[in-house]
Order: structure tokens, then C-alpha cells, then sequence
């Protein structure tokens, strides 16, 4: 941020705001004023309008600020593009779980949402990551700009959520569920699936006990069937 004409202080306020509003987004709250943003970051309210001078015009006295597009015009700033932002649907177990697990850390990969059909998920939040009913998936996608979608709904609805997140911009599935989905030749399709790796290593330990050609680690449920045809 060196090269902005932002002073450093303000700079590392934005991911706060950041971070603030994504929370207001995820509620659906469409406008926020410096008050409120004053009162939930326990910054004073002339700094905030501050602030946000430096970034142009984005609000109107009395008005409020938009929070789609102040989140918009944060994210771009923030550079959080450099980032891979992935969506997660079907906030169930397993979807719990992922989302749990810290991507991000180690990664520049980011769940940014989850998604849901449960009345008594949707407007929670895991960890930070919120978790939205499926009819906000198409505007959020497009907000973060995300094309990568992990799948961890049940298998009956897996094909028909699959299309939703295709028809909805989706280019990737990171697929979970047991169910062998189709879709058009652009979209990428990885499955991922805990039992075919179970059975391949056990299939493995029973046919090659002490097979010292085998190299641990580096069999897996794709190579199975070349290697089980020797
Ligand atoms: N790949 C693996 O290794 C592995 C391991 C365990 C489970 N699974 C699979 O992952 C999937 C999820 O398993 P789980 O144990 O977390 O199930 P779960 O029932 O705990 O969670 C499923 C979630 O999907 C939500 N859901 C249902 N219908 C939906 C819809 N139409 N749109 C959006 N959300 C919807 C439910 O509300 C629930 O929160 C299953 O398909 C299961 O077979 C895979």
C-alpha cells in the first residue's frame, strides 16, 4: 500500500471494515452509517468518515453507505483477489468440518460462504464464514467472484444442486458426495471420496502384504485399477 496516498493508519483499518461488513452483507443489511460502524468496531465515527474519504466517494450524509459496493471497492483494494475464493454447500457434517478447517492458512484458498436449506442454518455463521440460504448463492458468487464450489450435500439432491451451482456461474466442483454428477464439458468435476480410499488401502494391504515394490503414499483410488491388473 506504499505507493497510495492513504495514510498507513487508515490502511490497516480497511480489513476491519472489511471484515465488519461481509458480517452486515451476510445478514442482508443493504446500508450502514459511520454511527453504526463507530459503535460495532469502537472506532470514532469522524475517523471512519475519514477513512473512507480517502476512497472517493462512497456515501452520502445521512444516507449511509452501500455495503455491497463499499465491500466491492474494499475487496478490490484489499487486493483479496489474489486469493481463490471457494464456496461450500451443504453446511451438514461433513460441510461443518471443512469449513472448519483452515484452508487459508496454508493456502491462498478461502471458503468464503457456506450454503444451506436448513432454516436453522441459514444466518449462522462457522468460524467466521457465513452461511447463507441457497437462493443468495448466485449474487455472492459473483461478489466474490468465486467459480469453485465444494459439494457436501446429500446424495440425493447432489445432481440437481450441481446444475443450481453451474447455472449459477460455478466452473469447479470439489465433489464429496457419493454421486457421479454430470454437467457441461466446461465445468470441472473432482471427486473426492472417502470410501473408494478406504477400500483401495485395504484392497492393497490384503493383495500385497509385503508387496517392497509398492510405494506407500503414493497409491490411490485413481491408480487403483492399472496397478490391480499387473
Ligand atoms: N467424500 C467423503 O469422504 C464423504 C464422507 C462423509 C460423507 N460424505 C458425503 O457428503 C455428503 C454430506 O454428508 P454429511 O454427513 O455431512 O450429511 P449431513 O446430512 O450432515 O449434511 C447435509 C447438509 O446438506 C443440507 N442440504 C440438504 N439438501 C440441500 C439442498 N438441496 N441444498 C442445500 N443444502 C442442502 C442439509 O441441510 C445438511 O446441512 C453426503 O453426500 C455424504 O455421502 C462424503
Amino acid at each position: 500500500m506504499g505507493e497510495q496516498k492513504i495514510p498507513q493508519v487508515t490502511a490497516k483499518r480497511l480489513p476491519l471494515y472489511y471484515r465488519y461488513l461481509e458480517k452486515l452483507h451476510a445478514i442482508g443489511k443493504q446500508r450502514v452509517s459511520s454511527a453504526d460502524l463507530s459503535d460495532a468496531l469502537q472506532i470514532d465515527p469522524a475517523t471512519i468518515r475519514r477513512d473512507f474519504s480517502y476512497l472517493g466517494e462512497l456515501g452520502k450524509k445521512g444516507y449511509g453507505y452501500n455495503v455491497t459496493y463499499l465491500l466491492q471497492f474494499l475487496r478490490d483494494f484489499l487486493k483479496q483477489d489474489e486469493v481463490t475464493n471457494v464456496v461450500l454447500v451443504g453446511v451438514g457434517n461433513l460441510g461443518t468440518a471443512l469449513l472448519r478447517y483452515n484452508f487459508y492458512r496454508s493456502h491462498n484458498t478461502k471458503i468464503v460462504a457456506g450454503f444451506d436449506q436448513d432454516p436453522a442454518k441459514i444466518g449462522t455463521d462457522i468460524d467466521g464464514i457465513p452461511v447463507y440460504s441457497m437462493d443468495r448463492l448466485q449474487e455472492v458468487i459473483q461478489l466474490h467472484n468465486v467459480e469453485v464450489a465444494i459439494l457436501t450435500v446429500p446424495v440425493n439432491v447432489a445432481q440437481s444442486t450441481a446444475q443450481f451451482l453451474v447455472e449459477a456461474g460455478i466452473r469447479g466442483i470439489l465433489n464429496f458426495t457419493p454421486a457421479r454428477l454430470t454437467a457441461p464439458p466446461q465445468v470441472r468435476i473432482h471427486n473426492i471420496d472417502l470410501t473408494i480410499e478406504l477400500q483401495t488401502l485395504i484392497y492393497f494391504l490384503k493383495n500385497f502384504p509385503s508387496d517392497e515394490e509398492a510405494e506407500p503414499g503414493e497409491t490411490n483410488a485413481l491408480n487403483m485399477k492399472e496397478t490391480g491388473e499387473e
